[in-house]
């Protein structure tokens, strides 16, 4: 199986004049990892942050949180397909990835509704490869993490449900849950 489950909060849509800060209160309620979405505006309609916020970021919060997907290598590699591609497109580097990311929503904002449809992509991935990393981002939260959760998918990234919840704690807990039990069901009925 996959790396365990874990809750990576997705900052974009936090109060990005208090990055750090808000930051630190994700870790502080239970983050595994922090989601940064870098947009340039080229690859998708939106323009955050680049390196620089980034690298000030590891300054602030230290060396340990993590903010990429894998917990016991120095370097990692992840590879994200948007809703259009297929997962075919991503099947012959599954093998030399850390990491598959779904993208779950058309990737540029946050707040945007689940796509169930993705589904049979994290599905196919998990029977596939079944120690992969696979990660889904975009309109996950209390309402969706069932649909993700059973497919197989284990590295959770999920933003306004958590940014917008007045206890983000309970809902990394919840979405972390979920995800175990899911997870936990998989290996026994292997
Ligand atoms: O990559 C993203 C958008 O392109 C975000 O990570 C994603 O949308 C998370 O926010 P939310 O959970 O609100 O959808
Ligand atoms: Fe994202």
């Amino acid at each position: 199986m996959a790396s365990g489950c874990r809750i990576g909060p997705s900052i974009l849509n936090s109060d990005l004049a208090a990055l750090g800060a808000e930051c630190s209160r994700m870790l502080d309620c239970g983050a595994d990892y922090l989601h940064l979405d870098v947009m340039d505006g080229h690859f998708v309609p939106n323009i955050t942050f680049g390196h620089p916020v980034v690298e000030s970021l590891r300054k602030r919060l230290g060396q340990e949180p993590f903010f990429e997907a894998c917990s016991s290598c120095h370097y990692t590699v992840g590879l994200a397909i948007k809703p259009g591609t297929t997962v075919e497109h991503l099947a012959p580097w599954a093998n030399q990835i850390d990491m598959a990311l779904v993208m779950t929503v058309e990737p540029g904002f946050g707040g945007q509704k689940f796509m169930e449809d993705m589904m049979p992509k994290v599905q196919w991935l998990r029977t596939q490869f079944p120690s992969l990393d696979i990660e889904v981002d975009g309109g996950v939260g209390p309402d969706t993490i069932h649909k993700c959760a059973e497919a197989g998918a284990n590295m959770i990234v999920s933003g306004s449900a958590i940014m917008k919840s007045a206890d983000p704690r309970s809902v990394i807990n919840l979405l972390r849950n979920v995800c175990s039990e899911a997870a936990q069901k998989r290996s026994l009925d292997r």
